[in-house]
């Protein structure tokens, strides 16, 4: 499918690095490098503005390998792009390491997912469907 997108940042536009790869990874768009201290958090832009189709929804992720080597994620995982939404996409990143990061302009910061999504309609009821779960959750199952 095609994305209407406009590309305001000095880089070329996303791309899926492999052939099946479900998310496209999202650069910053820096004029100078962010440096996060531990714990901190900021919005990094990626001069990218989209349009998505009534129906989907983009998701901000992060990458593994930068929240492996550096603890580097996502603070609102999965950020949610909203089809309406016309503003820059950007990336809110939080440093979960003891070592401050740099963010290079450029560098590869989140990857971006495309999912189709339903909007729901209530249906106010006093009672719900009895079920062999239940009410149970938070490690309920396989206990004797
Ligand atoms: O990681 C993100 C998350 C959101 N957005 C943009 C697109 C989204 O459509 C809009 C609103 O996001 P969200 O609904 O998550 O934030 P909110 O705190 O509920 O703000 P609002 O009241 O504007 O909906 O902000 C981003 O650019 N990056
Ligand atoms: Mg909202």
């Amino acid at each position: 499918m095609q994305i209407k997108v406009i590309n305001n940042s000095k880089h070329d536009l996303p791309q899926y690095q492999t052939e099946l790869s479900a998310g496209l990874d999202l650069r910053a768009n820096l004029d100078e490098p962010v440096t996060l201290l531990p714990l901190e958090r900021k919005l990094i832009g990626t001069g990218l503005f989209i349009e998505l189709p009534a129906g989907y929804e983009a998701q901000i992720r992060p990458r593994s390998g930068l929240a492996f080597k550096h603890g580097l994620t996502v603070l609102n995982t999965p950020g949610t792009i909203d089809a309406d939404y016309r503003g820059e996409i950007k990336v809110l990143l939080v440093n979960l390491s003891n070592e401050p990061f740099t963010v290079a302009n450029g560098e590869r910061v989140a990857q971006m997912v495309v999912a189709k999504h339903e909007q729901i309609k209530w249906q106010l009821s006093e009672l719900l469907s009895e079920t062999e779960r239940g009410t149970g959750g938070y490690g309920s199952t396989g206990k004797k």
